[in-house]
């Protein structure tokens, strides 16, 4: 039976596994490793971070993402088809190994996030 996304420990194999197939990805690896560059170092605890609040409600993570993202954006468009690719990327990972209602919820929140995130990375302010 598959785990639950339910525990730090379980986010943490969770963000891996979709990096490692986010960061092989034609479309997507570009947009982190060339046009942000970013250091996975610091980034994938900022990531276990983020999904620890949403799903667990721990309060660590308390940075403006969608600003994060407008900055992306202004460097190289986020299209539809990314933010399709990206859902799908994560909604494939969580049902590779997860199974259960915080699972779930993961990938409804994650849609949901994603819809509001291609709106507002073309517009400035909240
Ligand atoms: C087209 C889809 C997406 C792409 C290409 C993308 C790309 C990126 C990139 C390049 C960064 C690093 C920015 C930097 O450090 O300068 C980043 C950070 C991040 N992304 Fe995304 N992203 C996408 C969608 C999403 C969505 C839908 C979510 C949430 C459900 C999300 C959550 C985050 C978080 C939490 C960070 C860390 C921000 C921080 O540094 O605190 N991303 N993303």
């Amino acid at each position: 039976m598959k785990p639950d996304l339910d525990s730090p420990q379980q986010i943490k194999t969770f963000v891996d596994a979709f990096y490692a197939d986010m960061l092989k990805d034609r479309q997507l690896a570009p947009i982190f490793l060339d046009v942000a560059a970013i250091d996975l170092a610091k980034h994938l605890p900022l990531i276990r971070s983020y999904w620890e609040k949403l799903l667990l409600g721990s309060r660590d993570y308390q940075r403006h993402t969608m600003n994060i993202h407008r900055a992306v954006h202004a460097k190289r468009p986020l299209t539809a088809q990314d933010f399709k690719r990206w859902l799908n990327l994560f909604t494939e990972t969580v049902d590779k190994r997860f199974a259960g209602s915080y699972a779930e919820r993961a990938k409804a929140v994650a849609a949901q996030i994603a819809s509001n995130m291609e709106k507002a990375v073309s517009t400035v302010g909240n």
